[in-house]
């Protein structure tokens, strides 16, 4: 079973070191969340704004909404790395968050341990991990490499052994902002496979992005945020009908930056 419900949920940032009048007064006029007001030694952010809603298996969810609409900070709430200042949020499920993924690789070890690290992380047992190694190993090329510090790789080769254990366990649920694109063009081809194979077994996959063509490739329900709030949650062409028609229309919020007043 997987399922994430989200009941009168919100998320607050406080920021204390605002107390110059000049950044306070920035802050107010840039675009982002919803500026709850200042007190004597805090500027606070609700960047998410009282937020119910309910996925399931089969949803396959495009997030939208201009910068600083709360769509990273969603994601962040939806995997439980955040917990909501205010209402509740259940989720069931195991779940895969593929925002940073060579985070938590500790580079004076070789691919081949970290490798081993991350999967123990997720939740395997050491003996199930070790027999991850040999497909990653095929998938990421590597070679002899993967018995080499990975401080000694270049860039490439780290995301394409990140990339390789990231998408070797299949979550419930998955969580991505942007569609994940690495490696040489060769690779790249190769990545897109492996990632829409994982991504079409998921109960429940939630997709933050700007590129209104790949949410549409990819998703059947759209939920568009403006200032941490939602705006429309429903069949994605229907909510995306709407965004684009707002965006024509000269509502900045839909594509670009809103103004918030505290
Ligand atoms: N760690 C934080 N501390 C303080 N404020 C934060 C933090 N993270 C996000 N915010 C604020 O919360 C609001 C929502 O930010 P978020 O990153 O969720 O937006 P977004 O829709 O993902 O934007 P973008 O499209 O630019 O990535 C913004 O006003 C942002 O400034």
């Amino acid at each position: 079973m997987a399922s994430i419900d989200l009941r009168d949920a919100s998320v607050e940032f406080k920021i204390y070191n605002a107390r110059g009048r000049s950044l306070r007064n920035s802050l107010m006029q840039r675009v982002g969340g919803r500026i709850e007001g200042a007190s004597g030694d805090h500027v606070c952010i609700r960047a998410l704004d009282h937020i119910t809603l309910s996925l399931r298996p089969g949803d396959r969810v495009a997030l939208l909404g201009h910068n600083g609409a709360g769509k990273s900070t969603m994601l962040r709430l939806l995997s439980g790395v955040y917990e909501p200042s205010g209402g509740a949020a259940d989720i069931t499920g195991s779940v895969a968050t593929l925002l940073d993924l060579s985070m938590g690789m500790d580079f004076e070890m070789t691919g081949r341990q970290n490798v081993i690290l991350r999967a123990v992380f997720l939740g395997m047992k050491r003996a199930e991990a070790r027999k991850l190694v040999p497909e990653i190993a095929a998938f990421s090329e590597l070679g002899d490499y993967l018995d080499l510090p990975m401080r000694t790789y270049s860039s490439g080769m780290v995301l394409r052994l990140a990339f390789g254990v990231s998408t070797a366990i299949q979550p419930d649920i998955i969580l991505m902002d942007e569609m994940i694109s690495v490696g040489d063009a060769e690779f790249a081809v190769k990545a897109r496979a492996r990632l829409e194979t994982m991504l079409s077994a998921a109960r429940i996959f939630v997709l933050a992005s700007h590129d209104l063509a790949t949410l549409r490739q990819y998703c059947n329900r759209a939920i568009w945020l403006k200032e941490g709030r939602i705006v429309a949650d429903g069949p994605i062409e229907d909510v995306l009908h709407r965004f684009e028609d707002r965006a024509a229309h000269g509502d900045q919020g839909a594509l670009s930056g809103n103004v918030a007043h505290a």
